[in-house]
């Protein structure tokens, strides 16, 4: 007899032995999503000049001192400068330089005037900016650094490239960035019934969907699925497959063979690996058959066979191990709430992970069972953006309830629609 452990200790008794993960070079091309290995320091104060925020004219503003609109003030204009370009010399009182967006404040100038609020005249041959407001010293001019300043830390390593660290990289001239190297996992899926994805379906047998679907998981979470086999339910074939995927990855994931039945070879395989065992029954739906066991600190994570509890498994357990090994901080699912929009009445003498679509109202979170519950489904996983966190020992829940729920996926909206709104007005 098996004996089931919580879900909590499970997850403790895993992430007990994260591996320390490895950096490597990638170029900034190939970086996006990928995990930072070293924290990112500002090299330069960003920006490094001075430059203008807006096209008009850098002036010395104490020349202001006077102007109003009865009697606005004139500066010559000495030339213009667009971003990219720099004036040399110096600028004086009661001179202006036409100036760009972006382009640096010359030396000498104090401010700069947009140009809808000034007029340009020529006289005498001579070009004059003609301004009729005072300005104060500092307008409009954006200072170095003031954006980032040298050696500050702005991004902390574990932290995953998203376009604005992108930017960053790029700002300070990262050609190659150091990354957490991704956690290579060996997907091993068992069943004589299973065929390839390309095998015509023959009597008794199905296709192999749990390898695919684990692929796309383990992208989803960071990792490389380097290796995958499909092994008969023989006990010698299967001890060898995960012999040498333990050789040959961070992170081996076996389907299937883990339960109870004559050709569940997993136990066994264990056995005379002579890995330690960390737990082979869960008090959880699905997977309860979920096992792990530790072998040269390796963590072999045995998953059910049937889909809907293998994706469970991975979520659950492989996903924060793996989001561990490359540093990363918010490695478990996100944890919200949100209000269950149909009754689910069944009892739960385990705690119950419910594959579950939410969706947001622009006010609260909702959350509806996607449909048929059983493990060994899989068309469920399709609209599948969270699961329903249902507590063991619980009854069934009734609409209306507000539930848990942990986020997997998170999809934009149908239509633009009230997503602006002024939060102060009543709704
Ligand atoms: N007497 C008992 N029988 C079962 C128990 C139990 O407690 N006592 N637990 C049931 C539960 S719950 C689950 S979950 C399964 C777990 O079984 P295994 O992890 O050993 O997996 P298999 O028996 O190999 O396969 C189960 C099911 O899944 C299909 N499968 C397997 N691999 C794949 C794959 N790669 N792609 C798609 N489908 C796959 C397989 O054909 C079976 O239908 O045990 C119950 N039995
Ligand atoms: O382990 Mo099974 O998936 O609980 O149904
Ligand atoms: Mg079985």
């Amino acid at each position: 007899m098996r004996k089931p452990i919580k879900v909590e200790e499970a997850i403790q008794s895993v992430m007990k032995w994260p591996l320390t993960g490895e950096k490597e070079f990638v170029s900034i091309e190939n970086s996006y999503n990928r995990v930072l290995a070293e924290d990112l320091l500002a090299t330069t104060d960003v920006p490094w000049f001075k430059r203008s925020p807006y096209d008009g004219y850098a002036i010395v503003a104490a020349s202001t001192q006077q102007a109003n609109s009865e009697y606005p003030i004139f500066l010559e204009v000495l030339g213009t400068i667009g971003a990219g370009f720099t004036w040399d010399a110096e600028l004086q009182p009661h001179q202006a330089v036409k100036i760009m967006t972006g382009a640096a404040i010359p030396e000498g100038a104090t401010a700069v005037i947009m140009v809808e609020l000034t007029k340009e005249v020529i006289k005498d041959g001579k070009t004059y900016v003609q301004i009729k407001r005072k300005v104060k010293d500092g307008e409009n001019i954006v200072e170095i650094g003031e954006d980032m300043q040298k050696d500050e830390v702005l991004v902390k390593k574990g932290t995953s490239i998203n376009p604005g660290v992108m930017a960053t990289l790029a700002t300070f001239g990262y050609k190659t960035v150091a990354v957490m190297k991704k956690p290579t996992v060996a997907i091993i899926a068992t069943g004589s019934e299973l065929l390839e994805v390309d095998d015509p379906l023959e009597k008794g047998k199905i296709r192999n969907s749990n390898a695919y679907m684990l692929k796309a998981q383990i992208l989803r979470a960071g990792g490389e699925p380097i290796y995958y086999r499909l092994v008969k339910d023989d006990f010698e074939e299967t001890f060898l497959a995960v012999k040498q995927a333990i050789e040959q990855a961070d992170i081996v994931i076996t389907t299937g063979g883990v339960s109870v039945g004559d050709f569940d070879y997993i136990p066994k395989v264990y056995e005379k690996l002579g890995a330690t065992l960390l737990f082979n029954k869960i008090a959880m739906r699905p997977g309860s058959v979920t096992s792990g066991a530790l072998l040269n600190e390796k963590v072999i994570f045995g998953l059910s066979g049937n889909p809907s509890a293998c994706y469970v498994g991975f979520e659950l357990f492989v996903r924060p191990y793996l989001k561990a090994m490359l540093g990363q901080e918010n490695i478990y699912l996100k944890k919200a709430q949100a209000i269950l929009e149909k009754d689910f009445l069944k009892a739960n003498p385990f705690t119950r992970f419910v594959r579950a679509k939410t969706t947001f109202d622009g006010n609260e979170l909702h959350v509806e069972p996607v449909g048929k519950d059983k493990s060994n489904i899989v068309s469920s996983l399709i609209d599948a953006n969270c699961f329903i966190v249902l507590p063991g020992g619980s009854r069934g829940f009734e609409k209306g309830l507000k539930v848990d729920i942990l986020l997997i996926e998170d999809e934009g909206a149908p239509i633009w629609d009230e997503h602006i709104t002024d939060s102060r007005l009543p709704r």
